[in-house]
């Protein structure tokens, strides 16, 4: 039996495009261990997005197959595809879009604990209060609108949902690319904390090679579709093979390279 978490093998994706394909990924393969994070990057249109969507079964590859927590992904339907979701969930970069804008906090955050069945009518409030202190909020957030809360206090409420859900693993598609640099640094020691604490796995999408090397145990380096170079977060940046870990290394500031 496979250790991994996720298992991705020969992951093929077309998009048409203006009347012709675009082939977002071609043959991916990639593996994700229990509490571990890997980092994905590459410049932009190099396919992380889709990849990303894929493996979150937002859209569906043209080939290729996923096991996941043992299971085969893509053949999970209905039922038990519902049941299966909560363990792995999604943080995207603009998480306006993944809100109902008119919800408050407390509402987001109880969605999936209804959905799920994960706490009891009665405990959910206290749950919701649990979670805000978690991601850094105090309880009194709860009651607030997701449109009034500033892009890092949404950020946070987003990984504070997928938290609710108890899940093994959270796929971070740009995360914190959006905010300002210290709530960006301040946001990525919470992922780190709530790695140990919980165990999680991540997979941290991102085009900044600084904050991927902050939290990533490995580092998948994808070009054009596909991944040309994985390791170890170190020999990755220490060491980079290809042209295009080369190109992404080169691109950050001296000073935040040689950073111990
Ligand atoms: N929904 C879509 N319809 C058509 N083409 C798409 C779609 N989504 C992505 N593509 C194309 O697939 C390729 C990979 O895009 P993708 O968004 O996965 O890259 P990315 O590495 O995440 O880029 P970025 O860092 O800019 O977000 C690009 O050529 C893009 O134009």
């Amino acid at each position: 039996m496979s250790a991994a978490l996720l298992e991705a093998t020969d992951l093929r994706k077309s998009w048409a495009a203006r009347g012709r394909s675009v082939v977002a990924l071609k043959e991916v393969n990639l593996t994700v261990a229990p509490g571990e994070t890997l980092g994905l990057v590459g410049r932009s249109g190099c396919g992380k997005s889709t990849l990303a969507r894929v493996l979150t079964r937002l859209t569906p590859p043209q080939s290729g197959a996923i096991r996941f927590r043992g299971e085969d992904w893509l053949a999970l339907s209905g039922a038990a595809l519902r049941t299966a979701r909560r363990h792995m969930q999604m943080v995207f970069q603009d998480p306006l879009g993944a809100f109902n804008p008119r919800a408050t906090v407390a509402g987001a955050l109880a969605d999936p604990l209804r959905i799920h069945d994960l706490v009891p009518p009665a405990r959910r409030a206290a749950r919701i209060d649990e979670l805000l202190e978690r991601v850094g909020l105090t309880a009194d957030y709860a009651r607030r609108s997701i449109l009034e809360l500033s892009g890092g206090q949404r950020q946070r409420v987003a990984i504070a949902r997928a938290l609710a859900c108890e899940p093994s693993l959270i796929v971070l598609d740009e995360a914190v690319s959006a905010l300002d640099v210290s709530v960006r640094a301040r946001i990525l020691d919470l992922l780190v904390d709530l790695q140990r604490e919980h165990g999680l796995a991540y997979i941290f999408v991102s085009h900044d090679l600084a904050a991927v090397k902050a939290v990533s145990h490995r580092i998948a380096v994808m070009e054009a579709g596909e991944i040309v170079e994985e390791g170890p977060t170190d020999a990755v940046v220490d060491h980079p093979q290809s042209p295009a870990a080369r190109a992404l290394i080169a691109a950050v500031p001296r000073l935040i390279r040689e950073k111990p």
